[in-house]
């Protein structure tokens, strides 16, 4: 709901669509403040999803590249703003959000021994840098390397996940819902391919009962997987999807990479 061309809202009487309407009554609907803020348009969306089936794992991209992105692509980005948004659920909501600490990732390069060999060099610490290229290394591998892996980690006992047993319930749902050749599935799985299959996860996976909200800011990656909620977002429809969607979807992942 909103005034964003793409999909605009309409009005129940007349059918007629709401930036109209706004445009012809903009200090009564939105008062001098907002219209010297944002340019005589409401400045958000509202959105009510009943997610059954995972949307994609995406980011919204910050300002600056929003509009850069908007300058050389308006056709797919089709408006300069960046797009931060609040989800508020209205049930049980899974989601996954924002990498974890690398801190935590460290730790685990630090006790697996064999995933060291994907670090820059063997002193790399796991900054910012090195999680970005493993991440890139993770949403290139072949369908092969892709089937293989999730095939092995669902065969890794239960035990051997330690606090992230979630894994082995979302895994095969995820895969029922895509496909195993889907490389989200190890994006949001630490997986280097070529190395033992991982016995955790790379990003914060949540579960938020009724009425807890969560603030996704831009260039956060997430994919929300199931829940009923509802979205207040900045407007804007930009978007980089680069899993949990079909192929032809999974674009950009050099500025999925470097834009957090
Ligand atoms: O309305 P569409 O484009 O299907 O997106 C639905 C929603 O997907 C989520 O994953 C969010 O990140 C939102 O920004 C978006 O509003």
């Amino acid at each position: 709901m909103g005034d964003y061309p793409v999909l605009p809202a309409k009005s129940l009487k007349s059918g007629v669509e709401l930036h109209k309407i706004v445009d012809e009554n903009k200090e009564q609907l939105l008062g001098q403040k907002c219209i010297e803020k944002f340019g005589g348009v409401i400045p958000f969306l509202l959105k009510i999803l009943s997610i059954a089936k995972a949307l994609p794992l995406q980011l919204h991209p910050n300002k600056d590249l929003a509009s850069k992105l908007h300058k050389e692509n308006p056709k797919q980005f089709t408006y300069d703003n960046h797009k931060p948004e609040i989800a508020i659920a209205w049930g049980h909501f899974e989601v996954f959000a924002g990498w974890m600490p690398t801190s935590e990732i460290q730790a685990l390069f630090d006790s697996l021994p064999p995933l060291q060999k994907f670090l820059p060099n063997k002193q790399a610490k796991c900054d910012n840098e090195t999680l970005r290229s493993v991440v890139e290394t993770k949403l290139k591998p072949s369908d092969e390397s892709i089937k293989e892996c999730q095939r092995e980690l669902r065969e890794i006992p239960r035990e051997n996940y330690g606090k992230h047993t979630y894994v082995l319930d979302i895994l095969p749902r995820l895969q029922d819902q895509y496909s195993i050749e889907d490389p989200a599935n190890l994006v949001v799985l630490l997986y280097v391919p070529g190395t033992p299959p991982p016995l955790f996860s790379t990003m914060n996976f949540l579960t938020l009962p009724a009425s807890s909200a969560i603030h996704v800011p831009a260039d956060c990656p997430h994919a929300y997987l199931s829940g009923t909620i509802a979205e207040r977002i900045a407007r804007s429809n930009n978007v980089l999807n680069t899993g949990f969607c079909p192929r032809a979807s999974r674009t950009n992942i050099s500025l999925f990479t470097s834009a957090h």
